[in-house]
């Protein structure tokens, strides 16, 4: 099966238009964090989820966790799915965001082996999980640009029965790695097609290409 690519930290409507020339399956729009490079205002990331063609998914980064503040900025900015950046968010969220009929996609920092029962009790609820590098007892929920342990994201991948996204520290020259070893569903990389915060179309094609060497 084919592995779909999510760019995200899309901060215009030109950036998603890039982002897809070069192939990407989903774009993302980070919304107000406790900190990372990639924010943008909400009215930002609602004129760019109504620009993303079909099948192109927009995925809205939040880091509310409430159910109903998380439904509430959804509304708003009706993307295809919301990213909850924050491990604390609940159930309730999403079934509030599967009410209004938005993926909710829950984000597990994998910081150590007990990332694998959050994720699984994350599985329970979310249409998929991604697993990313963020340090939340730090007040740090992605963007960071690291690697974390890919070991433990395979045994999380094939321990679990949705779609898993990968990210955190992705770029050109271990993305082939990360499918071979990883087996996600998605790759999703910010910081490593970009050049001085720029999303860069040399570095988009090469991602693009190094994917499809895999
Ligand atoms: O980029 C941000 O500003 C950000 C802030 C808070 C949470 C997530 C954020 N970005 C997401 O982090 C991952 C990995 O990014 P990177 O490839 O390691 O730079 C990705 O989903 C970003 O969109």
């Amino acid at each position: 099966m084919r592995t779909r690519l999510k760019v995200c930290c899309i901060v215009s409507v030109a950036e998603a238009r890039l982002a897809i020339a070069h192939g990407a399956d989903a774009v993302g729009l980070v919304s107000a964090m406790p900190s990372g490079p990639g924010i943008i205002p909400d009215e930002t990331c609602a004129a760019i989820a109504r620009a993303a063609p079909p099948p192109v998914a927009s995925v809205l980064l939040t880091s509310r966790t409430e159910a109903s503040g998380v439904a509430e900025q959804a509304e708003r900015i009706r993307p295809s799915a919301v990213q909850l950046v924050d491990g604390a968010a609940s159930p309730e969220a999403h079934e509030a965001l599967r009410r209004l009929g938005i993926h909710a996609i829950q984000v597990v920092h994998v910081e150590d082996e007990t990332a694998l029962p959050l994720a699984q009790e994350a599985a329970r609820t979310a249409s998929a999980v991604l697993l990313d590098s963020g340090r939340p007892s730090e007040g740090v929920l992605g963007g960071t640009g690291e690697r974390h342990d890919w070991n433990i994201s395979r045994e999380i991948i094939a321990a679990l029965e949705i779609p898993v996204f990968l990210a955190g520290g992705l770029t050109p020259a271990n993305a082939p790695e990360a499918i071979q070893r990883v087996r996600p569903f998605a790759l999703d990389v910010c910081s490593g097609v970009r050049t001085a915060g720029a999303l860069d179309p040399t570095k988009l094609d090469a991602f693009a290409r190094a994917m499809a060497s895999a």
